[in-house]
């Protein structure tokens, strides 16, 4: 069962001590790069870069358009760490390896971390090439007991029962509104719910028509794991998911979506994406506070 294996404390001290050692920067905002996503390292000013496979005790990424690289480097005045490359729990990974880097993050003093994703779109009004800014999700592995959490709890981290409404940051949110205005793309941005599914396959048509009744406006296989134990540790989340195709709700319909097209569309808004996520991390505030201080 995924949710068995425990990681150690000590463990996740061992990886944070290992990349301290290794880089001079202490990043405060972590990015994780969904599908297709990974040039948003590109962005970063004075890069240290490792291979996941050179550093102790991560996992190795296996999907086609997530390269397995850490990135850390400046970024108007702050200081970030980049992940090219997330682990699903369809790969094989166990929960709590999936969610590994983040409170590696937690450990090296990150505050705020930012989830991107490619998913598909449930919702009418979200068409390939839209950009959903990430208000809530349903997490439908956690809802059954496949949680990161699950398990003792290591209270140097956080709670046993932590709250989850509110876990994508309302201020950063509207930040993030404001600057699409400003970029002069607020005309395909607009905000929703996300779900999370095990995958790796995409919906049938029966199971589109259930999610999009349950009030869900894009689907994906990734982000609510990373976001529960960034959650639980107290960090500041921010999400947002770039719509890559229409999920097929219609037996009319003969489109058949497939990760090359994922990747495609990934390429096409690179800039965008890019051009959003530098200015939201250039004006956020950033209050050094990161002490553990959610935990009881
Ligand atoms: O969530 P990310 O990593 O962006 O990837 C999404 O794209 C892949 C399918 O094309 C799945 O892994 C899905 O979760
Ligand atoms: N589950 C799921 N994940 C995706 N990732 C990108 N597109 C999709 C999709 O249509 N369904």
């Amino acid at each position: 069962m995924h949710s068995k294996e425990q990681i150690s404390h000590d463990e996740y001290q061992k990886t944070a001590d290992w990349l301290m050692s290794q880089t001079q920067h202490r990043p405060q905002v972590a990015i994780i790069c969904g599908s297709g996503l990974g040039m948003l390292a590109d962005t970063l000013k004075c890069q240290d870069s490792f291979a996941y496979s050179d550093i102790p005790g991560f996992p190795q990424s296996t999907v086609q358009g997530h390269a397995g690289r850490l990135v850390f480097g400046e970024l108007k005045g702050k200081t970030c760490v980049c992940m090219q490359g997330r682990f699903h729990m369809y790969e094989g990974h166990s929960l709590c390896k999936t969610t590994f880097p983040i409170r590696v993050f937690k450990l090296l003093g990150v505050e705020t971390l930012i989830v991107t994703n490619a998913a598909g779109s449930l919702a009418d009004g979200l068409q390939p090439g839209d950009i959903m800014i990430i208000k809530d999700h349903i997490n439908f592995p956690g809802l059954v007991g496949l949680n990161p959490l699950s398990g003792p709890n290591d209270d140097k981290f956080g709670p046993r029962f932590p709250a989850m409404s509110g876990c994508y940051d309302k201020g950063l949110r509207c930040l993030a509104m404001e600057i699409a205005k400003q970029q002069g793309v607020a005309g395909f941005m607009q905000e929703g719910v996300y779900a999370m599914v095990g995958g790796p396959n995409f919906e049938t048509i029966a199971e589109a028509r259930l999610l999009h009744r349950l009030g869900v406006d894009a689907v994906g296989m990734s982000t609510a794991p990373e976001v529960v134990v960034a959650t639980h540790c107290g960090l500041r989340v921010f999400g947002l998911s770039l719509i890559t195709n229409k999920v097929v709700k219609s037996y009319e319909d003969s489109e058949c979506v497939n990760h090359e097209g994922v990747l495609e569309v990934g390429r096409l808004r690179s800039h965008t994406v890019q051009q959003l996520v530098t200015e939201l991390i250039s004006r956020m505030e950033i209050n050094n506070n990161n002490n553990t201080s959610n935990a009881v």
